[in-house]
């Protein structure tokens, strides 16, 4: 099936007389558009009104099913045409609400002053309280600069906001963590971290999203060092958790060792370097990569990793290839080779797409919508969490992929990110762990 990534509903106006919604639905038909709801919106003596919700695979194809419809004549017409992913963002996604409820004063006492001067002078007194009488032990921060939104590039952070307030609904849909997007209107490393370090009491967690290398690099070491709760960049290590759960499951069920395979990593920033630092962790012995920046290079081989001269001779070399570049497109099919485990993972457009890989002989092809940090990320806060860790260690990571990989189905990379079963595993396995450094 190609991708169908243009959603509209499109609002159809017919004469109230059967046959006309036949003839809309054999009119968009015609011109490759795929229908999703109709909803009736009005029924009236003369006309009826149809919010007809159509796929396409191009805004060309979309002008072409309105076209369509509009040729149709007698009376039908397109009325108005609607973007629902944009309508549905109206207002944000996410929204900061009261645990307790607000009816007397009585309540209005507890929750606010006097009652609430006591919880003060008792987290004064034991800072460690704050963890039982407050959230702030299941909030994470989630902050971003704005510099790598998705494969978008740098378009500052607040066009960015849509997508920390989708991994706020993540969290607190898989984790029931409240996520708080934290948007900074700088790139300097030092104002990071210096800003995070300022709010970070507030936090339990901090969750580095979508921010550039490769200062992205040097920020999250700093913090880590320097705070005394767990900090992630979730680009790099929820991706390399991920990326491994996904190689694990391709292995086994290949029956190759993956210790034995060629890794091949193309695009060495902050995904691809920890992808390929978390596999050389693993104990794969080969892992080569290949980046138009030589500095990404050199970092790759600080690792123990080699890098390659070329794309080419990458996709040559590797038995696994693994790609997060954001350049959609970047591996054409002749470049495949038989057998070969293809991962391309750049969002919002893979660099193949994963049916055209096993056309061209791929044994196993997926893109970014599956192999997706979402199957990481949750699970691995609300174990560390639950734990009261103060980092995030590799071992976290390396049980956190292989629960994912223990959740996933024959035949299939990766679970499906909406089965609840996987993130209470990550958690669970990343909570055991943190639980025996404590
Ligand atoms: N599926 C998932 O869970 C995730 C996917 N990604 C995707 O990975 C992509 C990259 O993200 P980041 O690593 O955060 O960005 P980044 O900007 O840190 O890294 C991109 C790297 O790709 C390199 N590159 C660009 N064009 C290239 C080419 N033609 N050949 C070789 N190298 C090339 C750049 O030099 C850079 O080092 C984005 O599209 C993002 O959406 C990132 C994180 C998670
Ligand atoms: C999934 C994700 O974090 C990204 O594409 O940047
Ligand atoms: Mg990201």
């Amino acid at each position: 099936m190609p991708e169908r990534n243009v959603i509209r509903s499109i609002m159809v106006e017919t004469p109230s007389k059967p046959g006309n919604l036949g003839r809309v639905a054999t009119a968009i038909g015609s011109v490759g558009g795929d229908i999703g709801d109709i909803v009736t919106v009005q029924i009236g003596p003369f006309t009826t009104m149809r919010d007809i919700t159509v796929h396409c695979e191009n805004e060309e194809q979309l002008h072409a099913v309105i076209d369509a419809i509009q040729s149709l004549g007698g009376g039908i017409r397109v009325r108005t045409v609607s973007d629902d992913v944009l309508r549905a963002h109206e207002g944000g996604k996410i929204h900061m609400k009261s645990k307790m409820d607000i009816r007397s004063l009585a309540d209005l006492r507890q929750v606010y002053t006097p009652g609430v001067a006591n919880v003060c002078r008792v987290i004064q007194e034991d800072p460690e309280k704050a963890r039982i009488y407050t959230s702030i032990g299941n909030t994470v921060a989630i902050v971003t600069d704005g510099t790598a939104i998705l494969g978008l590039g740098d378009i500052g952070p607040v066009a960015g906001m849509p997508v920390m307030e989708g991994k706020a609904a993540l969290f607190d849909r898989f984790a029931g963590i409240s996520g708080v997007p934290i948007l900074l209107n700088t790139k300097d490393p030092d104002e990071i971290v210096r800003t995070v370090k300022t709010i970070s009491p507030g936090f339990g967690g901090i969750l580095l999203e979508d921010i550039g290398s490769p200062h992205c690099f040097e920020v999250e070491d700093r913090l880590k060092e320097e705070l005394d709760i767990p900090v992630m960049h979730d680009d790099q290590h929820g991706t390399a958790v991920v990326t491994l759960a996904a190689v694990i499951s391709a292995c086994r069920c290949a029956g190759v060792d993956l210790k034995e395979a060629v890794v091949g990593q193309v695009g060495l920033g902050a995904a691809g370097l920890a992808i390929c630092r978390m596999f050389l962790a693993y104990g794969v012995q080969r892992v080569h990569g290949v980046d138009l920046n030589e500095d990404a290079k050199k970092r790759l081989a600080a690792y123990g990793g080699e890098p390659l001269n070329s794309l080419e001779e990458l996709m040559q070399t590797c038995d696994i290839v693994i790609s997060t570049t954001g350049v959609p497109g970047l591996i054409k099919p002749e470049m495949i080779r038989e057998g070969q485990v293809i991962l391309a993972l750049s969002n919002p457009k893979p660099e193949i797409e994963p049916e055209d890989a096993l056309k061209a002989g791929a044994g196993f092809a997926a893109d970014g919508r599956s192999v997706n940090n979402v199957l990481g990320f949750p699970g691995i806060f609300r174990g560390v969490l639950n734990a009261g860790a103060k980092r995030i260690t590799h071992e976290m990571l390396v049980v956190a992929a292989e629960a994912i990989a223990d959740c996933t189905r024959d035949g299939e990379l990766v679970p499906h990110p909406l089965n609840p079963k996987v993130h209470r595993e990550v958690a669970r396995a990343v909570e055991e762990v943190a639980g025996r450094g404590l």
